[in-house]
Order: C-alpha cells, then sequence, then structure tokens
C-alpha cells in the first residue's frame, strides 16, 4: 500500500500580497495640536496590517516600508522606487498582489502615474484613510481588509492600477479626492467606479481595461511641468515666470472649460514659441476639456486635457516629454488613448 503522507492535507495556497507601505493618515497617530490633530506616517506598515483582524485568512502578506510620510510630500523618487518594487515583485515572481498603503492627498498622482508606467496584468491597489488609527471609527483597518480582498480577486486582474476606498473600487484614470474631511472623499468622475466591495463580495461592474503604458524613464528623471490655475483677473505673469524658470511643459487648471484671459493666452502663444508644450486642463472638478470650443487649440498650438484633472494632466505630459515625445498633435493622441 501506499503510505506517502498526502501533501493535499496542507491548506491550500492563500495568494501572496506584497504590501508597501509609504505612509498617510492610515499610519497615522493622533497629536496633541488640536481636538483633530494627527501626525501622517507615524506607524509602519507591520503595525498596520498587525490591526486588520482576520487580513491574515484572505492573504499571505509580505510588508515593505518604501517611506512614511504625509503624501503632500510625495515625489518623483518615491514613486520610481514604488514602480521599480512592483515591477521587480512581478518578474521575480515574489507576489500575486501588490497593495500600497498611501495618503489620500496624492493618491490619485501615485495610482495614475503607477498606471501609466506598469505593464503588468498583476493587481496593484492603493488604499489609505481619511481617519487616523487613533480615531473614533478609523477607516483603515476596514479599508486595508477591503484593499487586501480586491488584490486577490481574480476579477482584478488586467484592469491596471486600482484605488479602494470606503467600500468602492476606482480605476487610477479617474478617481479624485473631492472632500477635505469626508470619508466617502473618492470619486470617479465622469466615469463612475469600476466596482465596489464590501467584507463579503468584490463586484466589478465595468469590462476589465488595461491602461496606457508608456514605460518608466531610465534615468528616473522627469522634466519640469508647472501647473498654473487661472482666475478673473488673470495676466499673463506667472506663466512667463514659468517660462524663464525652465519649465518644459506647462498645465493650466483653466476656468470652465480650460479657459484663460486673453493676456494669459498671448503669454501661453509665447510659451508654446519657446518650445513648451501647454496643456488645457480646467479647475473645475467635472467634464471634459474638449478641443477648440472657446479657444482655438488648432490656431494656438495647444493640447485638450479631456478628462484628465490638471494633476494627472502634469503627469502624462512629464512622462510623454520624458520620452522625447514634444509634438503637440502626438501628445493630443496620447491624451485621448486612455479612454
Ligand atoms: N487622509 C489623508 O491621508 C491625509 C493625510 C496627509 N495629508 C496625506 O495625504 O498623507
Amino acid at each position: 500500500a501506499n503510505t506517502t503522507t498526502p501533501a493535499a492535507v496542507a491548506p491550500a495556497a492563500l495568494p501572496r500580497v506584497l504590501v508597501l507601505a509609504t505612509g498617510g493618515t492610515i499610519s497615522g497617530r493622533a497629536s496633541a495640536r488640536s481636538a483633530i490633530g494627527y501626525d501622517a506616517g507615524a506607524v509602519t506598515g507591520a503595525e498596520l496590517i498587525a490591526g486588520v483582524p482576520g487580513v491574515g485568512r484572505l492573504a499571505r502578506l509580505r510588508v515593505e516600508q518604501i517611506a512614511n510620510i504625509p503624501s503632500q510630500n510625495m515625489n518623483n523618487a518615491v514613486w520610481f522606487r514604488l514602480a521599480e518594487r512592483i515591477r521587480q515583485a512581478f518578474a521575480h515572481n515574489e507576489a500575486d498582489a501588490v497593495v500600497i498603503t498611501h495618503g489620500t492627498d496624492t493618491m490619485e498622482e501615485t495610482a495614475f502615474f503607477l498606471d501609466t508606467v506598469l505593464d503588468t496584468p498583476h493587481p496593484v491597489v492603493l488604499t489609505g484613510a481619511m481617519r487616523p488609527g487613533t480615531a473614533i471609527s478609523a477607516d483603515g483597518p476596514a479599508n486595508m481588509y477591503e484593499a487586501v480582498k480586491v488584490a486577490t480577486a481574480p476579477q482584478a486582474a488586467g484592469r491596471g492600477v486600482l484605488v479602494v476606498m470606503d467600500d468602492v473600487i476606482h480605476a487610477a484614470r479617474w478617481v479624485s479626492k473631492t472632500h477635505t474631511t469626508a470619508l466617502q472623499t473618492f470619486l470617479s468622475r465622469n466615469a463612475g467606479p469600476v466596482g465596489f466591495v464590501d467584507p463579503a463580495s468584490v463586484r466589478f461592474v465595468t469590462p476589465a481595461q488595461q491602461s496606457g503604458y508608456l514605460g518608466l524613464p531610465a534615468d528616473h528623471k522627469l522634466p519640469r511641468v508647472e501647473i498654473i490655475y487661472a482666475h478673473a483677473d488673470m495676466d499673463g505673469r506667472q506663466i512667463d515666470d514659468a517660462i524663464r524658470a525652465g519649465a518644459r511643459g506647462l498645465v493650466v487648471a483653466g476656468m470652465g472649460d480650460g479657459n484663460v484671459s486673453d493676456d494669459a493666452l498671448s503669454a501661453l502663444d509665447r510659451a508654446v514659441r519657446a518650445g513648451i508644450v501647454v496643456v488645457r486642463s480646467t479647475r473645475v472638478g467635472d467634464g471634459f476639456v474638449n478641443r477648440d470650443v472657446e479657444v482655438d487649440d488648432d490656431q494656438h498650438g495647444l493640447v485638450a486635457s479631456l478628462d484628465l484633472n490638471p494633476a494627472k494632466a502634469r503627469i502624462l505630459l512629464q512622462l510623454l516629454l520624458a520620452d522625447g515625445t514634444t509634438a503637440a498633435a502626438e501628445i493630443q493622441r496620447t491624451f485621448a488613448a486612455g479612454h
């Protein structure tokens, strides 16, 4: 008789999730500053995981601390570190999925950057919190649990980088923080969420769609691109200052459908003549910036951001410029390719 102990008595292997911790409120601790004051990035990723009951039954978790900062301090160096670590983890089959803990202020920017430079079918999910772990009804543990649940769901593959906050699954391209303090602050503008998650289920409501892949600049450098915020009584001073400061690109957070004053438009013409790529986005939260509506983009040589908000338009323009793409028409095509 065969007396070998069957290997099948071992529990089915759980998926492997690499948790990359970067800081934010989800790693926050109360401070003495005020009744609601706290310091973001005071708790490590390992401590964070220890405070999420049941998450160890969803996945085998390995935690690495990539940074521990409030995300208003997020920067290119951390972005490149994240992107390289994720590429390496999947290339060497170290993990089946990645969850990134992150402050909420710039979560949409990090999500969009990674979505644009990573080319992988493996789930990459960002999550965070609006209340520190020491607050009443802290949202971090539930968000972390749900992020791991989404990251380990088979149907999360091939969807690019996702944001999971407050029971909702968002695609990197569309997600924005829309409220300074509310738990329900993330919305997928112009598109709606891609899915929903609760402790029992993960449901996607859109077909899987991989996002644009531009690759990671090999020298880890991104060119200077400035955002100009438009307003009533606007002159061209800030734009001329940006030209003098050596900007390679400008993104206008325009009024309405990406508009600027006549004086500012003349300054943008000077920028284009100086070889600077100018993208018109909007300071309005919802809606597309379309070409050739009030501004004649063809005549002025401008790019319309379409659905991308100023912060994300800046990242896409930086990556295109880093890739050597400077022609407005080609940049416009790439902006349009993401949806
Ligand atoms: N809710 C938050 O995460 C905000 C805290 C901090 N400003 C950050 O983005 O990291």
